[in-house]
């Protein structure tokens, strides 16, 4: 039957009694959800929501991508590439998610956000747990950023399990050495505290993978997919610092540091420097 009145009837099988069924609501904690957001200014600033809206659906992508990520590294340790490159494809598209949604904050005016900046107190984007998670399960590791979880013991407990975990690059270049690859012994004897740092007996056997794909697909095919989770990494870092640049030019931040500054330094950093160093060497 056609819609009338632009009203659509509702099927006859539409359940309406929840009273011992699960419910959307109820499925998906929305009581709880909905009501975290909580904004501090006084009075009520009308853009704060957008802003801890922001923040929130963040937290709940790095939520996943830490999940995902976590699996990836788990499965490389047992051999199970596939696994591993299908949770990576999924996060490359949260990050893409993550990237774009920052246009949605780039319509917060200077104005605006100094308007309710002082009310966040010494809160920063700076203490996210969960992003430092994924900083060190792809290989940005950095102890001192530990003591700024103290006061956050479950979140402590899981930078210091991660911190003391192979990445997920240090899984991937153990797996290659299984798969039959001459992964120099310093590479795989590192101590995975800190940071990866470029080894460039490490190139050879990347330009050797990348001359020869189709030989070696698996392989090449991993090492593309971890530089695209570099490169869309440092999209969002790029965004973010722009955003920042946009709306409290060049202010000292909430969290202490620099600001701008700061967040440019980050830039620099790396994951997987031997992958992009690779690319030089090609065809030489
Ligand atoms: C108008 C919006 C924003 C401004 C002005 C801003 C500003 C800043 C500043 C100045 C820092 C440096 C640390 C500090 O001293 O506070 C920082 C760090 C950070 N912010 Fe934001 N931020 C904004 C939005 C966001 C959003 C939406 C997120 C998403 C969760 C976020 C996540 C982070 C993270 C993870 C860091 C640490 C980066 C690093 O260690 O390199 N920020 N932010
Ligand atoms: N660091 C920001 C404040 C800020 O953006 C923020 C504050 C509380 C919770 C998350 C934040 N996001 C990113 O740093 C500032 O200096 O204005």
């Amino acid at each position: 039957m056609s819609v009338e009145k632009n009203t659509r009837k509702l099927d006859k099988g539409i359940v309406s009694d929840f009273s011992s069924r699960m419910s959307y609501a109820a499925y998906l904690q929305l009581p709880t959800l909905l009501s975290a957001q909580q904004p501090v200014s006084q009075p009520e600033h009308h853009d704060e929501l957008l802003f801890i809206i922001q923040h929130q659906t963040t937290e709940l992508w790095l939520k996943l991508v830490l999940h995902e990520l976590r699996s990836a590294a788990a499965w490389l340790r047992e051999d199970d590439l596939g696994s591993a490159l299908k949770g990576i494809a999924r996060v490359k598209h949260i990050q893409k998610t993550l990237t774009e949604q920052w246009s949605v904050l780039a319509t917060l005016t200077p104005t605006e956000y100094s308007q309710f900046r002082g009310f966040l107190g010494n809160s920063s984007g700076f203490q996210s747990a969960q992003y430092r998670a994924v900083e060190f399960v792809l290989g940005n590791k950095n102890s001192k950023m530990l003591p700024i979880f103290e006061s956050d013991p479950q979140a402590h407990a899981m930078l210091a399990e991660l911190l003391a975990a192979p990445s997920i690059y240090d899984e991937f270049l153990a797996y290659l050495a299984r798969q039959g690859f001459d992964v120099p012994r310093s590479v795989l004897d590192r101590d995975v505290t800190r940071a990866h740092e470029f080894a460039p007996e490490l190139v050879p056997l990347f330009k050797h993978i990348y001359e020869n794909a189709a030989e070696n697909w698996a392989a090449y095919e991993a090492c593309e997919e971890l530089v695209d989770l570099e490169d869309n990494f440092q999209l969002w870092r790029f965004r973010h610092l722009r955003t920042v640049q946009r709306t409290i030019g060049m202010k000292t931040g909430t969290g202490g540091s620099s600001g701008v500054t700061f967040l440019q330094k980050a830039l620099e950093l790396t994951f997987f420097p031997e992958l992009f160093a690779v690319r030089t060497e090609i065809g030489q």
